[in-house]
């Protein structure tokens, strides 16, 4: 049975030095499922994505309270390694940002940086990685072809396939399809609803018409904290805080 509570987030609260970006969150995210997170610029969805890997850790003064655990264990207990966090949590960016490397070697890359080189196991989790991210028949005979040398949305989905080649448990993304035009939205978006069968996705979007589209649950925040949470149909259909009508109806943005 997928878990309710895959990823849970026990009374959340946290700082960039004296500000306070998020109060107080409670929230149980689903395995295998896609959640989204909205809500006007400035509301806290990156901040509350990037907490879910520890890569606020990398900001000077930061602080939190409360707890986010991962399949029944805390991010923060002691004995996590952020590194090997990082393996259980895939992340994507709004940018596509691929390196300036070859196709096959940008898909390997953590691979390699953690001393895999067998031709072998390569070979398979490029082909595996590009198949589960819709990209494999595309490009399939130019490998070892600059990643640069692909379109927008394809760099993306390399994005996306170097993000699942170490086959995390959950896969986080930020506006994933926010530089891309409205074909390459479609083809991610419905790539978003295959990779769920493998992994538990949380995705932060500007695009109610995305949340609606792709997103099982959605989380709808203001001002840091969480205004209300539940089924996607809910929440668009049948909202019950104003701030959300408001927000889903294009009062404020
Ligand atoms: N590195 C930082 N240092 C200080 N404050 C920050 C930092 N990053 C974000 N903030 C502040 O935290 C709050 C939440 O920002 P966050 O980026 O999480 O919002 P968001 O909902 O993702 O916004 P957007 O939709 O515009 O990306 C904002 O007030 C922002 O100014």
């Amino acid at each position: 049975m997928p878990r309710e509570d895959f990823i849970d987030v026990d009374s959340f609260s946290f700082f960039y030095g004296e500000k306070q970006a998020l109060y107080d969150i409670d929230m149980d995210i689903p395995e295998r499922q896609v959640t989204a997170l909205i809500g006007p610029s400035g509301c806290g969805k990156s901040t509350l994505l990037r907490n879910m890997n520890r890569m606020n850790d990398l900001i000077d003064g930061v602080r939190h309270q409360g707890d986010i655990r991962l399949n029944g264990h805390s991010l923060y207990d002691p004995k996590v390694e952020v590194i090997s966090l990082r393996k259980r949590v895939g992340m994507v960016f709004q940018k596509y940002n691929p390196f300036a490397k070859s196709i096959y070697e940008n898909v390997v890359f953590s691979l390699r940086v953690a001393g895999r080189n067998r031709k072998k196991e390569l070979d398979e989790v490029v082909e595996r990685s590009l198949t589960s991210a819709a990209l494999w028949d595309e490009v399939k005979d130019r490998l070892h072809d600059s990643a640069f040398g692909l379109s927008g949305g394809q760099q993306q989905r390399l994005c996306i396939a170097r993000a699942i080649a170490n086959q995390p448990e959950i896969l986080l993304m930020d506006e994933p399809c926010a530089a891309l035009d409205p074909t390459a939205t479609l083809k991610i978006e419905s790539l978003i609803r295959e990779l769920k069968q493998q992994f538990t996705i949380v995705i932060v979007t500007h695009n109610m018409e995305q949340a609606t589209r792709c997103s099982d649950r959605t989380a709808f925040l203001y001002m840091g904290r969480l205004i209300e949470y539940g089924p996607t149909l809910e929440i668009f259909e049948n909202p019950k805080a104003d701030e959300t009508e408001a927000y889903i109806s294009g009062r404020f943005s």
